[in-house]
C-alpha cells in the first residue's frame, strides 16, 4: 500500500470507530471537530482516488441521486405484527396459554416498544447492501439510499457475515421539537408525532432531506432462523446483534413469571417520559428458540410474543 491507500485505510478505520462510539455506543471518543477534520480530510483524498472509495466509507452515507420512486421488494422471511394486550387480564391470558403449551420452565424477554418505522437490512459478507420498508409485511420499499444516512445503522458489520437484521428506524424527541419549529418558521405543515416524521422522513425521494433529519434505530431481531448463527433465544440473539456493532437497546429484562412481566410495564409506564425517543407500548417474547417454535404462529402473528400497548394518551386539546 502507498501512502495515500494508507492514510485512506486509517482515516476509515478511524471515523468508523468514532461513529460507532458516538451513534452506537452513545459515547463520543472524539470532539466533533476531529470527527469533521477527518471528514473533510478523507472526502479530499477520495475526490482525488475516486478508485479509493470504500463502498462502507463514511463519506458514502449522503450520497445517491433524487430517485423517481422506490422499488419494491419481498422480503424473504414475512415481517410478522404482533398481536396486541391492553391490560393486565390480556397479559395474564397470553401468559396462561404460553404455560399451557411449553410448561413452566421458560423466561421471557421484555424490551420497550419502539414508536418508528419498522426496517429490514441485508448484509453481505458483513457490508450493508439493502434496506426496505416493512411494508406490509411481505412486501416492503427499497430504501437503502435514505437508511444509509442513519449513522445507528453500521455501513459495515465487525464479522464478514450475511445476515438480514430488523428494527425499528425512529425520530428522538429532540430531534422531533427542532424539525417542528423549523416547520413553523417556514410556515410548513407539522408532524404529529416522532413516528409519522421518521415514516415521512424515510420516503423522500431525496436522501440529502433524509440525512437532514437526524434520525437513529435499535435493530431488535434477524430475518430467518437464529439457530443458523448458532444462537439458541432471543437474549442472546440481542447480545449477539450488540456485538456485530448493531445499535440494540439496552432497556431490556430477563422476565420468569408475569408478575415480573407487570412490574416491568409499570417501570416503564412511569419512566416513559424520560426517554429520549417514544415507545407505545412494551415487547415480551418467550426467550428460546425452542420453545418458540413449539408455540409457532396464528395466521398473521408468533404465539410466542405479544406486544402491550400503553393507554392512548389523553389529547390536551
Ligand atoms: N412487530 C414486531 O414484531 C415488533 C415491533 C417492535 C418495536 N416497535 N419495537 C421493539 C421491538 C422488539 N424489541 O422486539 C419490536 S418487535
Amino acid at each position: 500500500m502507498n501512502e495515500i491507500e494508507q492514510r485512506i485505510a486509517e482515516l476509515n478505520k478511524l471515523l468508523h470507530e468514532y461513529g460507532h462510539a458516538y451513534y452506537v455506543l452513545d459515547k463520543p471518543v472524539v470532539a466533533d471537530s476531529v470527527y469533521d477534520q477527518l471528514l473533510h480530510e478523507l472526502l479530499a483524498l477520495e475526490e482525488a482516488n475516486p478508485s479509493l472509495i470504500y463502498p462502507d466509507s463514511p463519506t458514502q452515507r449522503v450520497g445517491g441521486a433524487v430517485v423517481e420512486g422506490f422499488k419494491k421488494v419481498t422480503h424473504d422471511y414475512p415481517m410478522l405484527s404482533l398481536s396486541n394486550a391492553f391490560n393486565e387480564e390480556d397479559l395474564r391470558e397470553f401468559d396462561r396459554k404460553v404455560r399451557q403449551a411449553i410448561g413452566d420452565n421458560f423466561s421471557y424477554v421484555c424490551e420497550l416498544k419502539i414508536d418508528g418505522l419498522a426496517i429490514s437490512l441485508k448484509y453481505e459478507n458483513g457490508v450493508f447492501v439493502q434496506g426496505a420498508t416493512r411494508g406490509d409485511g411481505v412486501v416492503g420499499e427499497e430504501i437503502t439510499t435514505n437508511l444509509k444516512t442513519i449513522r445507528a445503522i453500521p455501513l459495515r458489520l465487525k464479522e464478514p457475515i450475511t445476515i438480514e437484521v430488523r428494527g425499528e428506524a425512529y425520530m428522538p424527541k429532540k430531534s422531533f421539537e427542532k424539525l417542528n419549529a423549523q416547520r413553523t418558521e417556514n410556515g410548513e405543515e407539522l408532524f404529529a408525532n416522532p413516528r409519522n416524521a421518521a415514516a415521512g422522513s424515510l420516503r423522500q425521494l431525496d436522501p440529502k432531506i433524509a440525512a437532514s433529519r437526524q434520525l437513529s434505530t435499535f435493530i431488535y431481531a434477524i430475518g430467518g432462523d437464529g439457530e443458523a448463527y448458532g444462537i439458541d433465544g432471543h437474549a442472546e440473539m440481542l447480545d449477539y446483534l450488540e456485538g456485530l456493532g448493531c445499535p440494540s437497546n439496552k432497556e431490556r429484562q430477563r422476565c420468569s413469571t408475569i408478575e415480573e412481566v407487570l412490574a416491568f410495564i409499570e417501570e416503564w409506564t412511569e419512566n416513559r417520559p424520560n426517554l429520549a425517543y417514544e415507545i407505545d407500548g412494551i415487547v415480551i417474547k418467550v426467550d428460546r428458540y425452542a420453545q418458540q417454535d413449539e408455540l409457532g404462529y396464528t395466521a398473521k402473528s408468533p404465539r410466542w410474543a405479544i406486544a402491550y400497548k400503553f393507554p392512548a394518551e389523553e389529547v390536551v386539546t
